[in-house]
Order: C-alpha cells, then sequence, then structure tokens
C-alpha cells in the first residue's frame, strides 16, 4: 500500500490542531456524542452548528479537557493548554466582581487562583480588555453590564489565557447585528495572530464566515467541511427537521 512520506504526515499534522476519532462522550447516564470522526483544523475558525441539544456545548467541553471522553480517541497536537469561554449564561452574572477581576481571572491557570499578579500579567490583562474595546468599563461589576459587554469580557478572560485554542460557546447569542459582526472579525483577527478558534454558534452568519464546519445532529456528526459546501439549504432543513 502507498504509505505517506513522514514529510507528508508531518505537514498534515501541523494543519490539524485537534483530531478525535470514534469520540463518546456524555454526563452520567446520559450519552451525548456518538462515534464521532473529525478534525479542527489549525490557524483557522471552525464552528460548531447543529439544533438545541445535538451536542455543541459537549464537544466543546471534550475539546477544553473538562468533559472526559467514555470512548475513543482525542489528540490535540500543541503544548498549551486551551482557553474555554463557556455559554454566557454559565457565568454567574450574580458574583460581584468587576470586569477587571473577571478578566483577570483568565491568569489564573498559569498563577493560580487569588495570587497575586505579576506585572506581565496585569500587562496581558490590559491588553486583552483593550483588544475587546472594555478598557473603560474596568471597574464596572460584571452585573451591570449589557449582554454585549458582558461577552467582551468573558472573551476578554479568554484571551488572556494566552492560549493558541481559543473554544467560545455561543459567542454571539444574544447580541445585535454590529457587535455579531464585530465578534465574528475578531475571531478572524486572531487567527491572523496564531490562535485556532472553535465556537458553537446558531448564528449561521457567523458559521458561514468560519473556515471549517462541524454539523451535529443528535449528537453524531451530521457532515463536515467548508461552510459554504456544508451548509446548503437541503442539508440544514434535513439536520433542523424533527427525528
Ligand atoms: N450537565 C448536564 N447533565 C446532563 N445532561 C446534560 C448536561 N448538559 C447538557 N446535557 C444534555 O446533553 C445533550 C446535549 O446538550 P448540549 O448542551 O451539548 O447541546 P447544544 O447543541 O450545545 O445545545 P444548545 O444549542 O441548546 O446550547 C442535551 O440532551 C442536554 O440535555
Amino acid at each position: 500500500m502507498f504509505k505517506k512520506s513522514s514529510s507528508l504526515a508531518q505537514a498534515e499534522d501541523e494543519a490539524i490542531r485537534v483530531r478525535f476519532t470514534g469520540l463518546c462522550a456524555g454526563y452520567p447516564g446520559r450519552p451525548v456524542l456518538h462515534q464521532l470522526d473529525g478534525d479542527i483544523p489549525a490557524l483557522a475558525t471552525t464552528a460548531l452548528v447543529g439544533p438545541n441539544g445535538s451536542g455543541k456545548s459537549t464537544l466543546l467541553g471534550v475539546l477544553a479537557g473538562v468533559i472526559q471522553p467514555t470512548a475513543g480517541e482525542l489528540h490535540r497536537h500543541g503544548d498549551r493548554p486551551p482557553a474555554f469561554v463557556p455559554q454566557r449564561g454559565a457565568v454567574g452574572d450574580a458574583l460581584p466582581l468587576t470586569v477587571r477581576q473577571t478578566v483577570e481571572m483568565g491568569r489564573w491557570g498559569e498563577r493560580g487562583p487569588w495570587r497575586r499578579l505579576t506585572r506581565q500579567d496585569r500587562v496581558t490583562v490590559d491588553r486583552a480588555m483593550d483588544r475587546l474595546g472594555i478598557g473603560d468599563l474596568a471597574t464596572r461589576q460584571l452585573g451591570e453590564l449589557s449582554g454585549g459587554q458582558r461577552q467582551r469580557a468573558l472573551i476578554a478572560q479568554g484571551l488572556a489565557q494566552e492560549s493558541d485554542l481559543l473554544l467560545l460557546d455561543e459567542p454571539t447569542t444574544g447580541l445585535d447585528p454590529e457587535a455579531r459582526g464585530w465578534i465574528a472579525a475578531l475571531l478572524t483577527e486572531l487567527v491572523v495572530d496564531g490562535v485556532t478558534v472553535v465556537h458553537a454558534t446558531h448564528d449561521l452568519e457567523a458559521a458561514r464566515s468560519a473556515d471549517a464546519c462541524l454539523l451535529l445532529r443528535d449528537g453524531r456528526l451530521a457532515g463536515q467541511g467548508h461552510p459554504e459546501h456544508l451548509l446548503t439549504a437541503s442539508t440544514l432543513a434535513h439536520v433542523w427537521q424533527p427525528a
């Protein structure tokens, strides 16, 4: 059988940030993901698309390492741990935290919770807030912010982790079109800066602007590829039709 040269195999490996095969995962007594085989391309944006309950957040949790697979394999190339920005509702808005404190939590992975931040950490936090245009909100309480401002604070927390793999759960849900467009543009810019971005989304426009797409239905992979080829009217109708 034709065997790939090792340099070709290496080039392919470098083009893939995460590869999973036969991946199964879920919650106690509730299997959710069934035998998924897929790739997350490196230095690209990948959109996870599918109806409510199809397993997008669960797959993000597995990619983030917070949910352990029950079967199959997951290979993350690269050695930095991923940065995970969960769904907005998953973060306690009632916590008495300022925007700055929220973003500083992004440094805890390096520094440990509630430890003093170094000067370099503070520079990283400032940069993340500036990048998201929330420097002037630094002293505001998270609970007093608009949905879009809070979303920016949570994304800034993800950036402050300085990972090269950023996982975002529905970063544009509930935002107005301008804020959605702004966040979509930011995700593309991050790729230029060397970050691989994966985001779960119900926003088909955001999904169409991604470089790659994984389409989920009932915890199974219904397709993967370039959104232009994958997100056709007939595929979408098939995936969204009641089971
Ligand atoms: N913590 C949990 N414990 C038990 N079951 C859960 C838990 N979280 C999610 N589930 C179940 O897992 C399945 C997949 O949920 P998941 O949140 O991954 O879907 P999703 O595609 O992200 O949905 P949505 O678009 O509504 O956010 C659903 O049936 C859900 O009820």
